[in-house]
């Protein structure tokens, strides 16, 4: 069996694509473009090259990209406090707070802080509660994005064993509320699953974000399983002065032995987090200028 590489990098393209041809009807409508305001906190290399590239795709789907920075001294209480000056600012209809914060940062405080309506990264509890009890929400962009890789693979996915290997609330939980929400069957499984092989061998979908390098075995995937890699991870570099190589949560060559489709690390999931983030300022601003979803993202 051939297995399907999910390019989520055009995948994300043609989503990034879309989303700019509907900025234009929703400027006609609300008379100003969608806003999407970044918080950055310290100086995480990583960070702020997600940050820059958040604030570059924003501007090309022809929203406005407010970017504001705060020293890696800042106090929780202003960084709330700048969260609580965005929150009041009409021009603003996402706001994103860049993670991981600087150590003694509380995360849940400052997300708490995020009006709901402008939460475009889905991690408020009520976006949370939504998501789980079935309503409108904002959904995080990652498992979203998988979501909308997995149904472009493989069409309605109803009835379909899904494993999801990892229960971090940005990734694993949303990924099992979404799954189910399609009408899958769905095992969470986590570090202290019991012969988690063969609960992986078991899946018809996988969905692996655990954030350790290769951990899920090709000989743990039934054939013709989907498979779906959050991770990204570097590996030690083999070179002096070179950087390691990007994997994922997932051994690649092995799995390609096995499955119907796999996601590449990089170029799979990655790219899709930010356009689907680009997807959620789109709808936060639609809902906060009364205006209905657009269709089709
Ligand atoms: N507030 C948030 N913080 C963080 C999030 C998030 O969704 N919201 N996600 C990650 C970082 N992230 C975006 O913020 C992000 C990570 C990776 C990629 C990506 O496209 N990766 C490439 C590889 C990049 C490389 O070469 O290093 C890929 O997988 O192809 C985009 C966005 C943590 N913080």
């Amino acid at each position: 069996m051939t297995a399907e590489i999910i390019d989520g990098k055009a995948f994300a393209a043609g989503l990034r694509e879309r989303i700019a041809e509907a900025v234009p009807a929703f400027v006609e409508a609300a008379g100003r473009k969608p806003g999407l305001a970044v918080v950055l906190v310290g100086e995480d290399p990583a960070s702020q090259v997600y940050v820059g590239s958040k604030g570059k795709a924003t501007v090309a789907a022809g929203m406005n990209s407010f970017e504001h920075r705060l020293p890696e001294t800042a106090t929780q209480q202003e960084l709330i406090a700048m969260v609580e000056q965005l929150n009041a600012d009409d021009s603003v209809d996402g706001i994103l707070v860049q993670l991981p914060l600087p150590e003694g940062m509380d995360d849940k405080a400052v997300i708490a802080a995020i009006d709901p309506a402008k939460d475009v990264d889905g991690f408020h509890v009520v976006n949370a509660g939504k998501l789980a009890v079935g309503e409108d929400a904002l959904v995080p962009c990652t498992p979203l994005g998988c979501l909308m890789l997995l149904k472009d693979a493989l069409g309605d996915l109803s009835g379909m064993d899904a494993v999801v290997v990892g229960r971090s609330n940005i990734v694993g939980k949303p990924m099992a509320q979404l799954l189910l929400g399609e009408n899958c069957t769905v095992t969470l499984a986590h570090s202290r699953t019991r012969d988690l092989p063969a609960v992986v061998r078991r899946a018809d979908i996988v969905v692996a974000a655990v954030g350790r390098a290769e951990m899920v075995k090709g000989d743990w995937l039934k054939d013709g399983a989907t498979v779906i890699d959050v991770g990204i991870n570097r590996l030690a570099p083999t070179e002096e002065g070179k950087k390691g190589r990007l994997v994922g949560d997932v051994a690649y060559e092995e799995a390609l032995g096995h499955v119907k489709a796999i996601t590449p690390v990089p170029g799979g999931v990655g790219p899709m987090t930010i356009a689907v983030l680009l997807r959620n300022t789109l709808v936060a601003a639609h809902a906060r200028a009364g205006l209905a979803p657009p269709r089709d993202l």
